[in-house]
């Protein structure tokens, strides 16, 4: 199950690069004058290819214009931007609305699925408004990964079984984000917070599928996420703080977010706490409690659910290296 993504990222001229995007000596300054914000100062990465990487630092770090600058939604006041071969920060805007339509893929905390669409319609519509023929065989395989091969007929409002207008959205529309994200065969996915207005059992469902997206299909995934306990999915967390890369972690635990979160908080230039399972409950102080605690952000892992990975590898409650 290892072909497909990594087929389709050769793209155009059959080219494969190990790194998905980079940027090198980026600059984003918002503002003139005394008003001038530095949003991202100097920062150099590399997104690996077939690689699942969380961005993370305290509020106002710069996460989200990394990730906007990363997938061409912003522009840069200095530096380069690359996707795969192309140089982004040189296209003019039709040929970067190309590249971003053809190569990326987005997941948004609101999904923004319509509602008068089915769930195989909401998958399928960037390629319908793209005008490219979806790969059925490949779309199929997608819908299968996250478990809707037999509710795309269903509407997302019916998906969780009569859910109201204006609720929160259930795991199923993740699932129909996720399916929709991946359908295209992107190279490279960007999620900004996509578990932010999930529950815990939706988000922990929704991560399972990102997780299994990069180990079944050869998927790249860069997220931007507050919370230990998703970073702790990704096999790289890289971390912000004023808009510069002060560190990173590999396969780390939720734990080994946590702590890493709570040296900037004893940072007095970040005099913020970091977001944690604990941050938004009455009632509960700093410490939080363990990431363990089936009352975390992201519930308990449970071991009948085909969709989720297994914890010892990346589950809720960090790996067990
Ligand atoms: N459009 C904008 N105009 C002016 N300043 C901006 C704009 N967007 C972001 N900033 C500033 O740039 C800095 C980085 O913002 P950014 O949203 O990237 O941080 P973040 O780490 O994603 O924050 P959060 O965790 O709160 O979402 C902040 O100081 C923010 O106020």
């Amino acid at each position: 199950m290892t072909t497909a993504v990594a087929n389709a990222s050769t793209g155009g001229n059959g080219a494969l690069t190990a790194v998905a995007a980079s940027a090198r000596q980026v600059v984003k300054a918002y503002g003139v004058g005394e008003t001038r914000v530095v949003a991202l100062d100097r920062v150099d990465v590399d997104i690996a290819r077939g690689a699942f990487t969380a961005i993370m630092g305290p509020s106002g770090s710069g996460k989200s214009t990394l990730m906007h600058c990363l997938a061409g939604l912003d522009t840069v006041t200095e530096g380069h931007i690359s996707i795969g071969e192309h140089e982004i920060t040189r296209l003019k805007d039709k040929k970067l609305t190309q590249l971003r339509r053809d190569r990326i893929g987005f997941i948004f905390q609101a999904f923004n699925l319509l509602p008068t669409l089915n769930a195989y319609e909401n998958i399928t519509l960037p390629m319908d408004i793209a005008g490219r023929k979806p790969d059925r065989a490949w779309v199929e395989q997608v819908i299968g990964t996250v478990g809707l091969a037999d509710r795309l007929t269903h509407r997302p409002n019916q998906l969780s079984g009569g859910q109201q207008q204006g609720a929160p959205p259930s795991g199923s529309w993740g699932r129909v984000a996720v399916a929709r994200a991946l359908a295209a065969r992107p190279e490279i996915i960007f999620g900004d917070e996509p578990t932010g207005n999930l529950d815990s059992r939706a988000g922990a469902e929704l991560l399972g599928f990102l997780r299994r997206s990069v180990d079944e299909l050869g998927q790249t995934i860069v997220m931007v996420t507050h919370d230990p306990v998703a970073a702790a999915y990704a096999d790289r967390v890289l971390y912000l703080a004023d808009g510069r890369l002060v560190d990173e972690m590999h396969r780390p635990t939720a734990e080994q977010v946590l702590d890493r979160m709570r040296r900037f908080v004893g940072d007095a230039s970040h005099a913020q706490q970091p977001h944690t399972p604990e941050s938004h409950a009455p009632g509960h102080g700093y410490p939080p409690r363990s990431v363990d605690d089936p009352r975390s952000v992201s519930g308990p892992y449970s071991p009948d659910d085909p969709h989720i990975a297994a914890p010892g590898h990346h589950g809720t409650s960090g790996r067990a290296s």
